[in-house]
């Protein structure tokens, strides 16, 4: 089976080719240094503080491969505001427009309405991207092991903290995680869904969980669909959570992050030594 990942990273080139035609690098380059500091997304989600919490990156997810359709997202402003009010520690804008629906506009209009970090959810393969989404007000960017050579990963990851920014640094295996540890990611993400199948196996987290590296925030990607898969990911390791179809989908997204925040910080309590 064709590697979907690979798939989308082809269409993402060709957009990237097109915008860069409209905004050359050296402007989009001014644009990014002219913009003010970027938020510490790195203490937002509990980096160097004792466990207690669990932090959640709330997603605005229109659509995707897996499961087509989401949600009609009227108003990303508007959900991204009950996000914040629930809280959301992060908040992930995807932005790749031909699987997943997003856009640059929609993560401008939750930049105008949340003051608190803004992961820039794309499929970043060139340096472009990192400036581009420095940009658009982003704190935070996502580099997915499986798309990056070692010398484009710590690349990339140089690029990203010397605008001021971080990565969630995403993995799917033992190998992943150590190359993610190589390069000295510091927040690094799980994702459980395998991009051959599309399929979401919870399990993947639990069992990759001790290899993440001491001091990374761990974050758990993708398959939260109710409190009992926040607790599990919390009883494993998790710091933080990412979540998309679970809130885009809910009536009330901030009454879910809070409910799923009650979940992890229980579970949290309850892990052996926790005490
Ligand atoms: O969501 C997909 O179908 C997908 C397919 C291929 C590559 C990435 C994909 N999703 C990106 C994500 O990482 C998720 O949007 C994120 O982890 C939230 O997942 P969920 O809570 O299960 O919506």
């Amino acid at each position: 089976m064709a590697n979907v990942l690979d798939e989308i990273i082809d269409g993402v080139r060709e957009d990237l080719a097109a915008r860069e035609r409209l905004l050359p690098a050296a402007e989009v380059q001014a644009a990014a240094a002219a913009r003010p500091a970027a938020l510490d997304a790195w203490a937002a989600l509990g980096g160097g503080q004792p466990a207690g919490e669990l932090r959640v990156i709330a997603e605005v997810k229109r659509q995707s491969p897996s499961k087509g359709a989401l949600a009609d997202i009227a108003d990303p402003a508007s959900l991204a505001a009950r996000y914040a009010e629930g809280g959301a520690s992060v908040i992930s804008v995807l932005t790749e427009q031909r699987r997943f629906g997003g856009s640059l506009a929609d993560f401008d209009a939750v930049r105008a309405a949340v003051g608190i970090p803004l992961l820039r959810k794309d499929f970043t393969v060139e340096e472009y991207q990192v400036h581009e989404a420095r940009a658009h007000g982003a704190d935070l960017v996502l580099l997915i092991v499986a798309a990056l050579d070692d010398a484009r990963l710590a690349g990339l990851l140089e690029l990203t903290r010397s605008l001021g920014m971080e990565a969630l640094v995403e993995t799917h295996t033992e190998d992943e995680i150590d190359r993610a540890a190589a390069v000295d990611a510091r927040i690094v993400g799980v994702n459980v869904r395998n991009l051959k199948t599309l399929d979401v196996d919870r399990g993947v987290f639990g069992r990759l969980a001790d290899r993440l590296p001491d001091g990374a925030v761990a974050v758990a990607e993708s398959g939260v669909r109710g409190p009992e898969d926040v607790a599990y990911y919390a009883a494993h390791g998790a710091g933080a959570i990412l979540v998309g179809e679970a809130l885009v989908t809910h009536g009330d997204p901030r009454a879910r992050i809070q409910e799923f925040k009650r979940a992890g910080a229980a579970a949290i309590a309850a892990r052996p030594g926790a005490h």
